[in-house]
């Protein structure tokens, strides 16, 4: 059987910078393949249909629902969220590392599903910081904003759930946090290392 690709999924509160150092991370790692999921939320200024997201209608949304299609979805702020669960699984199991860039919710039911996943949470310099970014950022209406900070409250408090934290501070040293992250997980001691230890026995008969 071939060994198996790392799952890693990324969270944190919104404009902490997910985004950012996920498109910096592939560029710099274009061996790791990035879920793309599907939205009900508008296209901001700038996203692409199949980049960002697939956008698609509610009733896209509900039908790939029914047809057991996602791995895991739920509502965000007002919007549904899904992760396909072809690309994901496909990519694992041909030994490729994944990425998620998803909610809380949807990290929880992912780690019931998968627990070997890494769960990494980004987190803020601080409160400050994160309502400039999501503010400057330009994309959201004032009250988008507010729920989106709310929320922040919310998830932070979830951190126990996580394995690895990142502080976003300067986005360079976070994504060597990340690349180390990944790295080191690819040193993790798994059932796989025993087929390596099998092969080294054969060799010394
Ligand atoms: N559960 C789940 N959450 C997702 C998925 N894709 C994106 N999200 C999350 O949905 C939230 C809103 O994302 P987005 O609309 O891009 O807004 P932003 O976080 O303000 O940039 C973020 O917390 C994303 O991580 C998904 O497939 N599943
Ligand atoms: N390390 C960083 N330092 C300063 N600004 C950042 C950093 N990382 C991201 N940003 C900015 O913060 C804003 C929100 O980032 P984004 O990637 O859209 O966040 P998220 O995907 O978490 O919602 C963007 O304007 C982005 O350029």
């Amino acid at each position: 059987m071939k060994k198996k690709g790392n799952l890693f999924v990324i969270c944190g509160p919104s404009g902490v910078g997910k985004g950012t150092v996920c498109k910096e991370l592939l560029k710099r790692r274009p061996d790791i393949k990035l879920s793309i999921s599907a939205t009900t939320r508008k296209k901001r200024n700038g996203e692409l249909e199949g980049v960002n997201y697939y956008f698609i209608s509610k009733e896209n949304f509900q039908d790939m629902i029914n047809k057991d299609e996602f791995w895991e979805y739920a509502e965000v702020y007002g919007n549904l969220y899904g992760t396909p669960k072809k690309y994901v699984l496909e990519h694992i199991n041909n030994g490729e590392d994944v990425l998620l860039e998803i909610d809380i919710q949807g990290a929880l039911q992912i780690k019931e599903k998968y627990p070997e996943g890494v769960f990494i949470f980004i987190l803020p310099p601080s409160m400050k910081e994160l309502r400039n970014r999501i503010v400057n950022r330009g994309t959201d209406s004032k009250e988008s904003i507010e729920k989106r900070l709310k929320a922040a409250f919310r998830e932070i408090d979830f951190i126990d759930k996580y394995d690895y934290y990142i502080i976003n501070d300067k986005l360079e040293n976070s994504i060597s946090k990340l690349i180390s992250i990944i790295e080191a997980e690819k040193c993790r001691v798994k059932d796989d290392i025993y087929k390596l230890i099998q092969k080294y026995k054969e060799e010394a008969k």
